[in-house]
């Protein structure tokens, strides 16, 4: 037992994945010069260790698999016809090498039929295997297409139904890698995995078993340098797996990079930024490419030269231990050609193996991406099913708490709420203005309302009824948004109005854009309402676009509106023409309207005065007014710059 103790002390320290070199030979240190009575905790600490490692064994090489493999829907049919053509080039392989074995035999006696019989066996089973790994090849390329477009087709629909604080975490950038390159990465794994891995293996296998099969000795005196070989191998797949991180990474930083840039090209142009982009950001992530690339490169060349310098090595035993049996009689010259033939096909594989072993690295790690976004939850649940027949459009915050970041940290204090204990009541057909200074938290109350995010607590209720517990697709349609920036779809501004819908009734598009006043400027434009926006809208106008954006709004006919006003930045045509489409559009119609310019809400019903996320006056303009409070100021500090502002102008045009 001491023994034992004291060999299991001196073992090597196992490895956990993820833990430093530092710490692991601390850890052995302590191991070494430790107390006999520590030695059930170290065997414990050993266990877990190993547990540990073989989880991660099972995470990286079944987990992802099992969940790769079965993903195409039509896949069982396929990986059986797969299985069989494979089986059919191996069993094929391995005739052909017997078949060439029984050749040196025959050599010397001329032509006679047995010859001749067994060159039409070589080629017979020659034509076999080609047609097999053919059959191979097409089964494999239609799996991974069916592979690939379903990925792409789950991966996009998942997206799509993320919520608001996914994309606000997420970039875009990462977004464009995740669904272009890091699905056609998977793809490759995919591809490597069924055409080349798993042939490999298993033709390994086989020839390995027929060799040992006719010689131990020699096979074992084989593979003697395989543990070594095997141990480099694992090693170089742990640098190559960091470094493919690394430069997953860093092209999902590039690709966010590019896609700003290209959105945002008309400011960096304006500011003279061009340079700085260029020279700054670029230069910065591309000299991060280049290194973490050359990394990458050296690694994975350094794979096949080793394998072949250990497979240079293995033959060297192999020779001298064929010498040595030879010599002492107890392998024939025949069987020993036949073996030496064979080893070409058994060190085939391990080569491909190992070509392969960078890109089936670098698909496991763009799995690991598409895997996060296709199994992440959102925060906003749709778990509701009520879908009233009727609804009025009666609101009521009850008691509403929110802070963007409640799910990352817990919140003790009200005061670090966003929005804290929102109370109010707003009856249906009501017009409501929500006012406050910038950044207190009027479009997050109106996220709220669409369930964009939902409160840590209190609840919001349309018609007496939680919003949680409706239907979250019927409780979008209930409410229209025209939101600050009015962001429109690359296509025609018929499928902007109309937009998700398959069917249009066009009566209502037209009546949508009369509302909106938005009909005159469209049939003026070329086209009419097939006009072309370009992409976000980049052929209109501020004020066309908020026009089209609210005729969308109205035409799916919403009980509740909310309007996040941007007319500020409009000249006051505009303006106008906005107010008074707000005016046809809010009948009949709960209204939400967020104002930044007082003057804008003077025919509303209600007034919401924000400060810091909290209410701090609620009524009907009048009775605000009379109150002299909030409102009353702010609408005083409003007029008299605004007053001033006029002053200024009248005396810059005099
Ligand atoms: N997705 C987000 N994540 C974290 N913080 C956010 C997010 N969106 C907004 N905020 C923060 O919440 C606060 C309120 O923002 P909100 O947009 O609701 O203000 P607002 O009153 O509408 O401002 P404005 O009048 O300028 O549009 C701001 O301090 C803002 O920085």
């Amino acid at each position: 037992m001491a023994v034992r103790k004291k060999a299991f002390l001196l073992l090597p320290p196992l490895r956990k994945p993820k833990v430093p070199w530092k710490l692991i030979h601390k850890r052995s240190f302590k191991l070494v010069c430790c107390q006999k009575n520590d030695f059930e905790r170290i065997c414990r600490e050993r266990q877990n260790l190993l547990k540990s490692f073989i989880t991660n064994l099972k995470e990286r090489y079944v987990d992802i698999y099992s969940q790769i493999l079965p993903y195409n829907r039509n896949f069982r049919g396929q990986l059986c016809l797969l299985l069989v053509a494979t089986g059919t080039s191996l069993a094929s392989l391995l005739r052909l090498v017997s078949c060439l074995g029984n050749f040196p035999t025959l050599i010397g006696n001329g032509f006679q039929s047995r010859l001749l019989v067994e060159t039409g066996k070589i080629l017979f089973f020659i034509f076999l295997r080609c047609f097999a790994l053919f059959a191979q090849d097409v089964i494999v390329a239609r799996i991974v297409t069916e592979f690939q477009l379903s990925l792409r087709r789950d991966l996009f629909s998942r997206l799509l139904f993320r919520d608001a604080a996914f994309y606000y975490r997420v970039s875009c950038g990462n977004l464009l890698y995740s669904c272009t390159t890091a699905v056609e990465r998977v793809s490759k794994l995919l591809y490597n995995l069924l055409h080349s891995f798993i042939p490999s293996f298993l033709q390994f296998i086989g020839i390995f078993v027929y060799m040992f099969l006719m010689s131990p000795p020699l096979t074992l005196s084989l593979i003697c340098t395989m543990p070594l070989m095997l141990f480099i191998y694992n090693l170089l797949e742990r640098i190559l797996l960091r470094s493919t991180k690394r430069l997953q990474e860093t092209a999902g930083a590039l690709s966010s990079l590019l896609s700003d840039t290209f959105r945002n090209i008309r400011l960096i142009q304006s500011y003279g930024a061009q340079n700085y982009m260029l020279e700054h950001k670029l230069e910065n992530i591309l000299t991060r490419l280049r290194t973490q690339s050359y990394h990458f490169e050296y690694s994975k060349a350094a794979i096949v030269p080793l394998v072949t310098i250990f497979y240079a090595i293995s033959v060297l035993v192999l020779l001298l231990m064929s010498a040595y049996l030879v010599g002492k009689g107890s392998l024939s010259s025949s069987a020993l050609l036949t073996f030496v033939s064979s080893i070409a096909f058994l060190v085939e594989p391990l080569q491909v193996i190992a070509s392969n072993a960078a890109e089936i690295r670098n698909g496991e790690v763009a799995w690991e991406l598409v895997r996060e976004h296709l199994h992440a939850s959102s925060q906003v649940k749709d778990f509701g099913t009520y879908e009233p027949q009727k609804v009025e459009g009666h609101v009521e915050f009850r008691d509403v708490c929110f802070s963007y970041d409640s799910q990352e940290k817990h919140i003790s204090d009200a005061s670090e709420y966003l929005l804290s204990h929102v109370q109010f009541y707003v009856p249906a057909g009501s017009k409501v203005a929500i006012i406050g200074h910038s950044g207190s938290g009027k479009t997050t109350l109106l996220q709220l309302l669409c369930r964009f995010f939902d409160p840590v607590c209190g609840s919001i209720l349309i018609d007496g009824i939680d919003s949680q517990s409706m239907k979250l697709s019927f409780l979008r349609k209930l409410i229209g948004v025209v939101p600050q920036d009015a962001p429109l779809i690359s296509g025609t501004i018929l499928e902007n109005i109309a937009l998700g819908h398959f069917h249009v009734d066009m009566d209502k598009v037209y009546r949508a854009a009369k509302v909106a006043n938005a009909l005159e400027f469209i049939t003026q434009l070329e086209g009419g309402f097939s006009y072309d926006v370009g992409e976000g809208g980049c052929r209109l106008s501020g004020g066309q676009k908020q026009r089209i954006a609210i005729a969308r709004a109205v035409y799916t006919d919403p009980r509740i509106l909310l309007f996040d006003e941007a007319t500020s930045s409009l000249d006051t045509e505009s303006e106008a023409a906005i107010q008074s489409a707000l005016q046809v559009v809010a009948r009949n119609r709960t209204v939400f309207i967020v104002a930044h310019r007082l003057n804008t809400i003077q025919s509303v019903d209600l007034i919401l005065v924000l400060e810091r996320g909290r209410v701090v006056e609620f009524g009907k303009p009048s009775e605000l007014l009379e109150k002299k409070g909030r409102y009353s100021e702010l609408l005083r500090t409003q007029l008299s710059e605004s007053s001033m502002l006029e002053g200024n102008t009248w005396k810059t045009h005099r």
